[in-house]
């Protein structure tokens, strides 16, 4: 009987030579630690060459073995699958067999924006709207029109655009013609995942079970070339492992039917049969990826036997294999990098492939996992009833269902999620877009499906778009640039100063010394000090003398949050990119719709004196082509190096505003990531930054532990009102001495059980209420709670309206009335012990009272937390 065995590899034999009846053949033994003990695994045939690129530490799986004498070995059946868990995209399959430097090229340098790209994008969703039943020329005419944007910044023309992506999907129409759509059993843009060989791609359509991918080259020859089979056939593979049995491939060469006077095979459609041998070669060059990925070596290209006499990226390659300082087959041009900077790039790169590993676990808890233990990690939406679908004009489909009552999770609107028919791996999964989540849920997705679950979509996006801007910062960047990142000069500043904003000479301070930086300027702003009133001023004053800025942050919410800080001030000539469901609705107006007229549209752009995105979309191929005098970058210390370079890179000069001693940027991996830029600049330059000592939040005894603990002091309230609030501003009656003004600790016998205290739960809630019945609205009030689960047992507790949140997620915002649930108990464990700058988030949320529950005993194990808890006696006093 065929097993299955995986483990970490433990040795690698050598190859050995055997006797057989059909004759000799090649043999290697390897040893992996199973959970069962160590075994030995004969690897058999072509299998052998997998062996080669093995090392010890490497987790391998093999499938269909049979036993031999020593332990086990493979059969004709079997799949050796190196480092099962890293997935590996089919594109990547595919420029590896055309060159392993070709990969690593793509991965670092991401897509640019030029003309054929743009071009092969619009051809591949005119293909997706005829196979959805859409006519040839208005499909053609939408798809242009909605490409507007980076056809204009191309200067490309309209109407020749439409003629030409016209003559590539005629090719396509007349193909599709000669079958009938309805019976062939058409799918368009097929997500796939393969958990048994760690590969997962996106095909363009599948019919009648058979991979079809679309080509916008010309191929004249009668087979198609040998890098699109491989797509094709890892295709294949992985509608194999959903038990479709995969004999052919075809590939659409959407130039061959417009070229005239050729000779060769004009045909457009090429078929090609997929057979054993074909799969298990894919099989075999993902397990190179995998492994060259497993110690995060970089190809070069001698691995390969392409040659580099005859590739377009030879003059990257040889300026990068020059620059890094790598080797290469193709050699390399120019001096490198200093040490210091390769050392950087390495560190950066190795710590972003980290996270991307750690995204790659998120992929593989959709079959580790239950559905339930998804649902109460809050990564999914199960138990879903589908509650119908509608085609939309442009053959889309629009999904709903209900959602059982009190199901959450991390899924928000505008997010891309896996929608399932219950099973993410094995049933019929459609990427899908969260258009609204009510009780009822509605979707977008290209493909009708019964919707029964939704899981968080774990996207490689934005590891992607970090390594491009390491790429962009380091290769492309100015010299000038690159000696203030690497600490090897000091910034300048020169100009007048001005009074900008009277009555506040730090906020004052702050723009003078950004609008006067000739490289960069770093605005420390602590809890409510105005950091979007001062930035938004900055941007006035920086357009005011003519500069081009850009506003960026990490998220939509921020990025809204600083754009509507400007039009608070009467400041609306600027732009916002992102996407409909990105952008709140009351900056809709200034979003930049991208379809449209291309002139017109990249002028919209172009002549844009302040343009807002995220940093994500920053590395966007359409950003990538601006340019601006100034970036200034909100909720910088929340941002990683990379995600941080992402956005300066598009400007001469920038500044970053953000607080080093809140939140560092959330990062899967923990590692070298987790330092912002803001945070080292300001460590190595404080000449360059200016505090905002000034807060409009915090009442007088609220602000002063952080004030003193986290700020050297320097903290306080920017005017006595600010200083003297106290909930009788809220309309509650001062008498009741079930609730408390200013600062309290309520004493609780703390437990922790399971992270959670149901006793302190009860108490929170009981407070809560009292609240409301003095006359605070729900929305006056929040709760904090240091882990999930206490936050789950209080919020079926308290009132409706009244949030409950871990700290991390109450970073950025403020409210009225703050209760803080400790869930202390002996050794002060957990998240909120464990990073001080969380502790500083929670205690500085608050306008007017601050309520800390918790075991007095249990803090005051701790210095700081006595310090806390002496503070809060003292305020109550
Ligand atoms: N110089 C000023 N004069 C008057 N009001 C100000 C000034 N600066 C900021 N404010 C006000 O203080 C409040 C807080 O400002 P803002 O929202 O910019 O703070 P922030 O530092 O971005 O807050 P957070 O710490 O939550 O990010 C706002 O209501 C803002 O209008």
């Amino acid at each position: 009987m065929a097993v299955n065995r995986r483990g970490e590899v433990l040795e690698v034999g050598e190859v050995r030579t055997i006797s057989t009846d059909s004759g000799d053949r090649d043999v290697v033994t390897v040893r992996i630690r199973t959970d069962d003990g160590p075994v030995a695994i004969s690897l058999r045939k072509k299998w052998t060459k997998t062996a080669e690129i093995l090392e010890p530490g490497m987790e391998l799986s093999v499938t269909a073995l049979t036993e031999a004498d020593d332990g086990f070995e493979t059969t004709e059946d079997s799949a050796v699958v190196v480092e099962p868990d890293f997935l590996v995209d089919v594109t990547d399959i595919r420029s590896w067999v055309q060159c392993p430097r070709l990969y690593y090229l793509n991965k670092i340098g991401g897509l640019p924006l030029e003309y054929p790209v743009t071009k092969g994008t619009i051809v591949h969703e005119v293909f997706g709207d005829l196979l959805r039943g859409q006519a040839l020329d208005a499909a053609v005419e939408k798809q242009v029109e909605k490409a507007g944007l980076e056809l204009g910044l191309l200067g490309r023309d309209r109407n020749a655009v439409i003629d030409e992506v016209r003559q590539n999907a005629a090719a396509i129409d007349a193909w599709l013609s000669q079958g009938r759509l309805d019976e062939d059993g058409w799918r368009s843009e097929v997500t796939l995942l393969s958990d048994t060989y760690g590969i997962k791609g996106r095909c363009d359509a599948i019919r009648r079970g058979n991979p079809v991918e679309l080509k916008t080259g010309k191929n004249t020859s009668r087979s198609p070339r040998f890098q699109d089979k491989i797509q094709a056939a890892s295709y294949a593979l992985l509608l194999e492992e959903q038990g479709v049995s995969v004999d052919t491939g075809t590939l659409l060469y959407t130039k061959n039917a417009a070229l005239e006077e050729e000779t060769g095979d004009l045909s457009p459609a090429k078929d090609f049969s997929i057979g054993d041998g074909l799969t298990k070669f894919v099989l075999r060059t993902r397990n190179e990826i995998a492994a060259m990925e497993h110690d995060r070596s970089v190809p070069t290209g001698y691995e390969g036997d392409a040659t580099c006499q005859y590739c377009f990226e030879q003059d990257t390659c040889l300026v990068v294999s020059g620059r890094l300082d790598q080797p290469s087959k193709a050699g390399s041009v120019g001096d490198p990098l200093p040490e210091a900077e390769r050392t950087y790039f390495q560190g950066q790169y190795d710590a972003i492939e980290t996270e991307r590993r750690a995204i790659h676990q998120e992929y593989a808890k959709l079959w580790k996992q239950s559905a339930q233990a998804r649902a109460d990690a809050d990564r999914a939406l199960i138990g879903l009833e589908p509650a119908g679908r509608t085609q939309l004009p442009d053959g889309r489909w629009e999904l709903r269902a209900e959602r059982p009552a009190g199901a959450v999770s991390k899924i928000r609107e505008g997010d891309r999620v896996l929608a399932s028919d219950g099973d993410p791996i094995d049933g019929h999964t459609e990427l899908a877009v969260v258009e609204s989540l009510g009780r009822e849920i509605v979707l977008r997705a290209d493909e009708p499906l019964s919707v029964r679950r939704l899981d968080v979509y774990p996207s490689e996006f934005s590891v992607d778009r970090m390594l491009t801007a390491l790429h962009d910062a380091l290769l492309r960047g100015p010299t000038r640039r690159r000696d203030l990142l690497f600490e090897r000069d000091t910034p300048t500043f020169s100009g007048p100063t001005r009074e900008l904003i009277d009555n506040n000479p730090a906020q004052n301070r702050a723009i003078n010394t950004a609008l006067r930086a000739e490289d960069f300027a770093l605005i420390h702003g602590p809890p409510g000090t105005g950091k979007t009133y001062t930035i938004a001023r900055l941007i006035r004053a920086l357009v005011d003398r003519g500069d081009r800025v850009l506003l960026s942050a990490f998220t939509n919410r921020a990025v809204d949050n600083a754009l509507s800080a400007l039009v608070d001030q009467g400041f609306e000539d600027a732009i916002r990119m992102g996407t409909e469901s990105g952008v709140r609705s009351d900056m809709a107006h200034l979003r930049l719709d991208t379809a449209g007229d291309p002139n017109e549209r990249a002028e919209a752009l172009e002549s844009a004196p302040v343009v807002a995105a995220t940093t994500a979309s920053c590395g966007s191929r359409v950003m990538r082509s601006q340019s601006f005098d100034v970036v200034v970058v909100d909720e910088a210390s929340q941002l990683t190096e990379p995600d941080t370079l992402a956005a300066i890179n598009r400007g001469a000069k920038f500044v970053l505003v953000g607080d080093h001693k809140q939140l560092p940027p959330v990062v899967q991996s923990g590692a070298d990531l987790s330092t912002s830029l803001f945070q080292r600049l300001i460590e190595t330059y404080p000449e360059a930054a200016v505090m905002l000592d000034r807060q409009y939040r915090m009442s007088q005894r609220i602000q002063a532990f952080a004030s003193r603990e986290f700020y050297d002091g320097q903290l306080r309230p920017a005017t006595g009102s600010v200083a003297s609030q106290t909930i009788t501003d809220l309309g509650l009656d001062p008498t009741r001495t079930d609730v408390y003004d200013g600062v309290t600790l309520v004493p609780v016998e703390g437990t922790n059980a399971d992270h959670t205290d149901t006793a302190e739960a009860e108490r929170v809630a009981e407070i809560a209420t009292a609240y409301l019945a003095a006359g605070a609205e729900p929305d006056d009030l929040g709760v904090i709670a240091p882990f999930r689960a206490q936050v789950s047992t209080i919020e079926p507790l308290v009132p409706d309206g009244v949030t409950v949140d871990t700290v991390d997620r109450f970073q950025g915002s403020s409210t009225e009335i703050l209760l803080v649930s400790f869930v202390a108990s002996g050794s002060l464990d957990g998240p909120l012990f464990e990073d001080e700058r969380r502790m500083n988030v929670a205690l500085t949320r608050a306008k007017k009272a601050l309520v800390l529950v918790g075991d007095p005993a249990a803090l005051e194990s701790r210095d700081q937390y006595a310090r806390m808890v002496d503070w809060a006696d003292r305020a109550a006093e």
